[in-house]
């Protein structure tokens, strides 16, 4: 049976980085930036005080001592904001709020609380090195340098940096469009009343979820589609004039009414497998139609969930221009034996517990992939590989974090 890194390379290889749009600053969180943004001004635009305190020339300062404290005389009072152009001379000082401008021919600054103030004056016991609380111009970034690198995926930070820098709109790759092709005659809708025989439609809920934890809101879905070949290829057909990516629910398996791999030969899209050795989820096809994917992911809702995580979303990822799109593992130590039965490899959903730096994994509940309750108590995965059945209290594997 393929196994999950060649099913993974052979999606990757499959898989183009999209365009590019420009949009405006905070619709970029979580995108990822498609070029180099420069700087066109310094940060901060002008040397600035780091504290409230009075701007002084340190080298009035140099001799100062509580034996031998001196005096300088207070000018006036810069707040943030003010454009200030005076120049102090020796002896003198001005007020200053933190983020003012700091006045000519000063070169520091001393914090109110470290002064004692007479009349007009101030009165100072310790020498104030030159620079001290000054944050200088250009001293984050200086206009002409690259300030954030094409491939940065957009977070509040990046947000926060590119607005100071003046930038209202943002390169970034395109979001994939996504269609949901949801299949079962035995699926009803959430808001009606169950009936014989009938089971409520969660993988299109589950589905959603999951695209919007990686920033894709708006999909193209077309509800519950019944078990009808005709039905299915016009409703495939459809969203492949409309979007980058197609995600079936069921109908992959070997039943009477798995129909597909079926279907999608006769569209004419190339499929690239149909299985994997991963449990849950071995029934997983993946194919292409130009430049458009297929995920025929299967119908057990802790098999679709499953699949989504491991072959989807990096597709998802490399499309909206992310590099590293594969999980990142980490080693955990078994809490207690966990036993598993089949030859592919497992992805047993456990609780992760940490304890004096090594994780430790406890079962979560059951693993059957007709179920999502055990994923609703478990915070990470271990991965048991093909040849083991059983993994003793005390070894370890890989796994990771779930959700998080
Ligand atoms: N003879 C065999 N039978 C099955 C095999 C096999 O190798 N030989 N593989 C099993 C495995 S593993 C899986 S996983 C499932 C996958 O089956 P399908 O993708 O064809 O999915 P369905 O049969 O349509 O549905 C499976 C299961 O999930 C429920 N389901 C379907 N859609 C939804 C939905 N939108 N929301 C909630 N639940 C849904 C469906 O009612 C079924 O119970 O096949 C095994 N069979
Ligand atoms: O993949 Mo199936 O999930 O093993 O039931």
């Amino acid at each position: 049976m393929l196994s999950i890194e060649s099913a993974l390379k052979t999606i990757l290889i499959s898989t183009n980085v999209l365009g590019i749009e420009r949009i405006d600053l905070l619709s970029s969180l979580g995108r990822v930036l498609a070029e180099d943004i420069y700087a066109y001004d310094y940060l901060p635009p002008f040397d600035k005080s780091a504290m409230d305190g009075y701007a002084l020339k340190s080298s009035d300062t140099l001799n100062a001592s509580k034996e031998n404290p001196i005096e300088l005389t207070v000018r006036g009072s810069i707040k943030a904001g003010d454009d200030f152009k005076k120049e102090i001379e020796t002896g003198q000082t001005y007020k200053v709020m933190t983020g003012a401008p700091i006045p000519l021919g000063a070169d520091a600054v001393i914090e109110i609380e470290k002064v004692d103030i007479k009349d007009k004056k101030i009165i100072i016991n310790r020498p104030v090195k030159s620079n001290n609380n000054i944050i200088n111009k250009g001293e984050e970034v200086s206009f002409g340098e690259l300030a954030l690198p094409k491939g940065k995926i957009i977070r509040p930070p990046e947000i926060g940096f590119l607005a100071s820098l003046g930038q209202e709109y943002i390169p970034v790759y395109n979001l994939p469009k996504v269609a949901l092709i949801i299949t079962g005659n035995e699926l009803i809708n959430i808001d009606k009343k169950l009936q014989p025989g009938k089971i409520r439609n969660s993988n299109e809920y589950s589905l959603k979820a999951l695209l919007e934890s990686i920033g894709i809101k708006s999909v193209l879905s077309f509800g519950i589609i019944p078990d009808d070949k005709e039905v299915i290829i016009q409703k495939i057909k459809e969203a492949l004039a409309e979007v980058d990516v197609l995600i079936s629910s069921g109908g992959v398996s070997v039943g009477d009414y798995d129909f597909i791999d079926e279907i999608l030969n006769k569209i004419g899209f190339k499929i690239h497998f149909t299985s994997v050795s991963i449990k849950p989820g071995k029934p997983i096809t993946f194919a292409t139609y130009e430049d458009k994917l297929f995920f025929g992911l299967p119908g057990n809702p802790a098999s679709i969930i499953t699949t989504f995580e491991e072959f989807v979303k990096p597709a998802l990822k490399k499309m909206k221009g992310e590099v590293d799109v594969l999980p990142k593992k980490i080693s955990i130590v078994l809490g207690e034996d966990i036993k598993a039965k089949t030859e592919r490899r497992k992805y047993i959903y456990v609780k992760i517990e940490k304890k004096s730096d090594k994780y430790y994994a406890y079962n979560a509940g059951s693993q059957s992939s007709s179920q999502l309750k055990t994923m609703t108590r478990a915070n990470g995965i271990i991965i048991m590989p093909e040849e083991k059945n059983i993994v003793k209290k005390g070894e370890m594997l890989e796994g990771r974090f779930i959700f998080n």
